[in-house]
């Protein structure tokens, strides 16, 4: 069963999942109420850009990534940021409150230019999350384990980034086994949910691309984090 630093290292993963949100003012304006295809990319970019912001405040309350080369600390950024954002929007899609972003969220998505092509695996993607019902400490692990993805381009300590990903996945896995006891084959569903969050990370380099195509400008962090301009 789970140890008592275990227990430690779940509770300041999901306090600090929980404590870096997106600001409600930012996420408010997903709520305004021009829809057309440039304002909702506008408004995606704005909300993208703060999603990044908060992922890097989030990934330094992760034990032991301080303590990572600070270069690999930027590649495992940049190679997770799109991944962990799937994620996190996934968590929006699936809120049952009725914040009212879902369907606006969902709708500035459809219509953002983004090719029919990636939209009907992305919104796969976000029933196929919807379905596991994770708790929040389930989601806050499994956005870390894609964080502490090791073989990230130019990673160079790879067995540094292995160690810290092992510590959260034992923790993830007997957390599965409490939560889904009629469910033994849970967690492999969850691992099988981060495959799929990689074939999502190709079809996204190409919605990049087609969007810059269309001259879409993005933010000057989305172009450093996604190597884009
Ligand atoms: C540059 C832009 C056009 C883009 O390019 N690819 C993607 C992109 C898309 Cl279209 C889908 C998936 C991933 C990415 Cl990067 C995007 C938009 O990315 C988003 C990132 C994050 C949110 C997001 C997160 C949290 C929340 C919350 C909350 O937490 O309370 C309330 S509202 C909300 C909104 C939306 C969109």
């Amino acid at each position: 069963e789970i140890t008592k630093e275990q227990q430690a290292l779940m509770k300041i993963i999901t306090d600090a999942y929980n404590r870096h949100q997106i600001p409600q003012d930012v996420a408010k304006k997903l709520l305004q109420d021009q829809y057309s295809a440039e304002e909702n990319f506008l408004l995606l970019t704005e909300m993208a850009t703060s999603q990044v912001q908060v992922l890097v405040e989030f990934t330094k309350n992760i034990p032991g990534f301080l303590s990572l080369d600070r270069e690999d600390q930027i590649a495992l950024l940049k190679g997770s940021a799109v991944e962990a954002m799937f994620l996190r929007s996934a968590q929006v899609f699936n809120r049952k409150t009725p914040s009212g972003h879902t369907e606006v969220l969902e709708e500035r998505i459809r219509k953002s230019g983004i090719s029919e092509e990636f939209i009907t695996p992305m919104f796969n993607f976000y029933k196929s999350i919807g379905e596991l019902h994770m708790v929040q400490e389930e989601q806050a692990l499994l956005t870390t384990v894609t964080i502490l993805t090791p073989d990230r381009p130019y990673v160079k300590d790879q067995q540094a980034v292995e160690r810290l990903q092992e510590t959260i996945l034992d923790v993830l896995r007997k957390l599965c086994v409490l939560q889904h006891p009629q469910e033994p084959q849970y967690f492999a569903r969850l691992l099988g949910r981060l495959t799929e969050l990689r074939t999502l990370s190709h079809y996204h380099t190409e919605m990049l691309a087609s969007w810059r195509m269309n001259d879409h400008k993005f933010t000057p962090l989305l172009c450093e984090i996604w190597d884009v301009q």
